[in-house]
């Protein structure tokens, strides 16, 4: 069975100092299970993290450059990710796609870019609501798939998150997210065969410790990507213990 994902995106919040503080509080009360927990930090409370983390939390970065080095002012590499402990680097949320008009080439490329130096990227793709609304979700998605995955390899974790879902309080409902993990694994089967079998398809979108069981429990959906209800380590308690 493929082992549950539950990846927490801060986004642009805590310093390195809260994140020590969040990283202690969860080592007290958190219990590990089957579910792998990894933090998607801002870059610099990587170093914070790396050292206060309890055993087996996972670090990951919240966006990762196209280039390996040189001279692009404000950008974070890879390589640089790996030496700080990370394993994950999240690419093309949609909040890069809208404020930094990232489009799929450019995702794919940072997707490459991680792999080449040992990083996992978690490829977020998803509609937005006028998509949704007429009824073009699985095509548009699909495509947006497709357009990020270029020279990517399978060693990938995807996530769908409707755009729409994403800190609204609107939650997509678990057959509309399986309706998607499930037309987003038939895709992967056809670009990778059967080294698509073990890649982890996550639903993100106002994912909280009520509503994660319900989401997680479709056989296409191996965990989620997590915003608002990451910040705070009883609802990160509260959805690690919902996967059990
Ligand atoms: O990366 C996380 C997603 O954007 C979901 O955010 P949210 O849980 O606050 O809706």
């Amino acid at each position: 069975m493929t082992q549950n994902l539950l990846a927490l995106n801060w986004k642009m919040n805590k310093t390195p100092a809260e994140a020590r503080a969040w990283a202690e509080e969860l080592r007290e009360k958190l219990t590990a299970n089957d579910t792998e927990l990894a933090v998607m930090a801002p870059a610099v409370a990587l170093a914070s993290l790396a050292a206060h983390l309890p055993p087996g939390v996972a670090l990951g970065a919240q966006d990762v450059s196209a280039h390996e080095s040189g001279a692009y002012t404000g950008e974070t590499s890879a390589a640089m990710l790996v030496d700080v402990g990370a394993k994950y680097a999240v690419v093309g949320h949609s909040e890069r796609r809208e404020y930094h008009h990232e489009t799929d080439a450019d995702v794919a490329a940072k997707a490459k870019q991680a792999q080449a130096n040992g990083l996992i990227p978690i490829v977020c793709v998803g509609e937005g609501l006028n998509v949704r609304e007429q009824g073009e979700q699985v095509a548009y998605t699909l495509g947006q798939l497709e357009g990020s995955l270029v020279g990517v390899g399978p060693e990938v974790v995807i996530a769908y998150e409707p755009v729409w879902a994403i800190g609204t309080g609107k939650t997509a409902t678990a057959d509309d997210a399986e309706e998607l993990a499930a037309a987003i694994r038939d895709a992967l089967i056809e670009r990778y065969g059967s080294d698509a079998d073990g890649i982890r398809i996550l639903y993100g979108g106002s994912v909280k410790p009520d509503n994660i069981a319900t989401l997680c429990a479709k056989p296409n959906v191996n965990g989620a990507l997590v915003g608002g209800a990451s910040l705070k380590v009883p609802d990160v308690i509260g959805m690690n213990d919902a996967l059990k």
